[in-house]
């Protein structure tokens, strides 16, 4: 798979305006998120797609009581995304809900059912934050590890994570357990926020089974040059 495009623009113009410069690309796959997502609301589902064939994975992060979680999901399960995600720290009910929810509402729809991938420890995250203000002990591969078995386990169809700690989670996981890993730096690019970074490279080789990219193909002078290169190491490195 290309690398998955983060699309976090603030209104549908300026998605549309970017989506226009990558026309000749095809299949694409883009990530909306929150900030999309809050801005224009699910209307930005619909803008994206229209665009035809492209997939959209929709990042929205569930994190809320089980119920709650589920309801939310039967909605996303009614839109005709190929991806979404929920917390792995709401714990094995509320990602089961989750599932549940995107099942049910898949069904009504007609669509077929988004993958869930259960977010383990955010690519933002050090390890002086998990101690120190999580207080969660212990190095974050290990939690990324756990939080990646209680996810197989409640029904999740992958993770979100570094490619850090892709040896750990393919070691404890069924093959086709998906491994999503945003926190790309392609050499000499900025990390901004981000933490535990890798190359689009090292991703493929440490076993990450699709990348997100946002800042450095979105912010890049030429975004679809960037984008082709990052997905040329990516590939490179995968074969
Ligand atoms: O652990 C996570 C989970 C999600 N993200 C999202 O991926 C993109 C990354 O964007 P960049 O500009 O390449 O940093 C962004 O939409 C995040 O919300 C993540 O970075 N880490």
């Amino acid at each position: 798979m290309s690398p998955i495009i983060a699309l976090d623009f603030p209104t549908i113009e300026e998605t549309t305006a970017f989506l226009e410069r990558f026309k000749g690309v095809r299949p694409l796959t883009v990530k909306i998120g929150m900030e999309l997502f809050y801005g224009v609301g699910p209307r930005a589902v619909g803008g994206v797609m229209l665009q035809g064939d492209v997939n959209v994975f929709l990042d929205l992060k569930l994190h809320d009581i089980p119920h709650t979680v589920e309801r939310a999901a039967y909605q996303i399960g009614r839109m005709g995304v190929q991806l979404t995600t929920a917390h792995a720290t709401g714990g094995s009910e509320m990602l089961a809900a989750a599932k549940r929810g995107l099942l049910a509402g898949a069904a009504e729809s007609g669509f077929p059912a988004p993958k869930l991938l259960a977010i383990t420890q955010l690519t933002s995250t050090s390890p002086a934050m998990m101690h120190n203000e999580l207080q969660i002990p212990g190095p974050v591969a290990d939690s990324v590890q756990h939080l990646a078995a209680v996810a197989q386990a409640a029904g999740a169809d992958g993770v979100v994570a570094s490619a850090q700690e892709a040896p750990l989670i393919r070691a404890i996981t069924r093959p086709d357990f998906l491994i999503v890993t945003p926190g790309i730096r392609p050499a000499g690019s900025e990390n901004g926020d981000q933490v535990r970074t890798t190359t689009p490279a090292q991703a493929a080789q440490l076993g990450s089974s699709a990348i997100v990219v946002g800042r450095p193909i979105t912010q890049a002078a030429d975004p679809v040059k960037a984008f082709k290169q990052i997905g040329r190491q990516w590939r490179r490195a995968n074969e």
